[in-house]
């Protein structure tokens, strides 16, 4: 039986940008029962900061990223699916990463800054691995947004045997140089932090301002102006309080050096603070420097001819959703995916959600997500795993 939660290793890993890492571990989770018979396992690929933690497993366990969406009578109902979700390499969750000790059981031994480059095929070829180990032969679904929605991409075309469908969520065949180049600035926002010291800081002494500045960044690109518009609109944090410091306790009580109280004047900028601040006290600055750039690395296309040759790899049936208001990956490049999908013959769906929370509406709303989903990969055709249920969501379909 597999456990619900754990850590397997997965040997050494050859890397597709050169080197080798020697030694692998993936922290992993699991819902629900792997059923050999009716191959119901769905692998869930989480985001740039997410875990393997998608879900409590009991009314005691602390609620996961997507909570709405999996669990027993959610739209990912663990009754019928097996779900997995593994920490990815190079993250700090648990998984083989710039946070993880290059000698096991070593903590002096930190990889920090000399973690090497690593790619989103590095990342689904561990995972991978993962799986065999699991003894899992083939996935009935495999589903992310963001960075978790280009590793299902990869999973399609690079373990076309092995993926029955796949679901990608507000995530582009390739990333795009504007993508590349907000990316970019986050990570120099951290490598101008003199507690970078070139990514070897010790483990209590990161680079804290840098990384929430990245964090502030990333947000701007993350969430939708219609949103922001209508949460804070030009309103201001009541002269004399610190909301930011009230939330975030020790680290923003912290002098902020730079910020003039003219210039925490706006609700808006009080949120970006505190988002900053949060990111801070959960994440690893090296592994947001290593994530980053595998994003920017990706493109599914590389060594294929093109995205046309990567599409015609592809066996699995394909659900990709738009979020209307996403400025990171907007509609337009899942449109290119979509194209050239169809052009190659190729059994794909398109959504395009209208949802003003930005690109991260799939976090946002999990469960309208994760329901649309299942409710594609039930529809005539799909290889069922059980019995179908759930009703149908309006949404509006895209049109390449
Ligand atoms: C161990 C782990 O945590 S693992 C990883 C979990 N995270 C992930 O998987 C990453 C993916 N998740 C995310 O990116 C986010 O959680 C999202 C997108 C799902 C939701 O973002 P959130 O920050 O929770 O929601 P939202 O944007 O509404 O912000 C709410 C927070 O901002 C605070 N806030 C709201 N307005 C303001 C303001 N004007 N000034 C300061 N703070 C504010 C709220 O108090 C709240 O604080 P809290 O998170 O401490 O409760
Ligand atoms: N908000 C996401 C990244 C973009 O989807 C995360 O923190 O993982």
């Amino acid at each position: 039986m597999i456990p619900c939660r754990g850590r397997v290793e997965v040997g050494p890993l050859r890397l597709e940008r050169g080197g080798e890492l020697p030694q692998v571990e993936l922290a992993f989770e699991t819902w629900g029962r792997w059923d050999p018979q009716r191959k119901n396992a769905v692998l869930i690929c989480h985001a740039l900061t997410g875990d393997a933690h998608v879900a409590a497993h009991d009314p005691q366990d602390r609620p996961g990223w997507w909570e709405a969406a999996v669990g027993p009578g959610k739209p990912i109902d663990t009754r019928r699916w097996f779900v997995l979700c593994s920490n990815v390499l190079g993250g700090c969750y648990g998984s083989t990463g710039p946070a993880s000790p290059v000698t096991s059981g070593d903590p002096s031994s930190r990889w920090g800054g000399r973690f090497p480059t690593i790619t989103v095929r590095d990342m689904v070829h561990a995972q991978r691995r993962l799986l065999d180990a699991l003894g899992i032969d083939r996935l009935a679904l495999v589903v992310g947004g963001s960075l978790g929605g280009m590793q299902a991409l990869e999973w399609a075309v690079t373990y076309p045997d092995r993926v029955e469908a796949a679901a990608v969520l507000a995530a582009p065949p390739a990333a795009s140089p504007h993508a590349i180049a907000w990316n970019e600035v986050q990570r120099q926002a951290i490598f101008t932090d003199p507690a970078w010291q070139g990514g070897d800081y010790p483990p209590d002494r990161p680079p804290r301002r840098g990384l929430a500045l990245a964090r502030m960044l990333a947000m701007t690109t993350y969430r939708g102006r219609d949103e922001w518009e209508a949460r804070f609109g030009r309103d201001e944090v009541p002269p004399g309080t610190d909301p930011v410091a009230a939330r975030a306790g020790d680290y923003a009580t912290a002098p902020r050096p730079g910020v003039p109280a003219e210039f925490f004047r706006f609700q808006i900028e009080s949120y970006l603070h505190y988002q900053g601040e949060k990111l801070v006290r959960r994440f690893d600055a090296a592994t947001y420097v290593t994530l980053t750039r595998a994003m920017d690395l990706h493109d599914v296309g590389r060594g294929r001819g093109g995205l046309k040759g990567a599409a015609e790899r592809v066996r699995a049936r394909v659900y990709v959703l738009s979020i209307s208001s996403d400025l990171l990956y907007p509609v337009e490049e899942q449109r290119r995916l979509v194209r050239a999908l169809r052009r190659a013959g190729k059994d794909v769906t398109w959504h395009v959600w209208r949802a003003p929370w930005g690109h991260d509406s799939f976090l946002v709303d999990g469960a309208g997500v994760a329901r649309r989903v299942m409710e594609w990969l039930d529809e005539p055709g799909a290889a069922a795993a059980g019995p179908r249920e759930g009703a149908a969501v309006a949404v509006g379909e895209g049109r390449p």
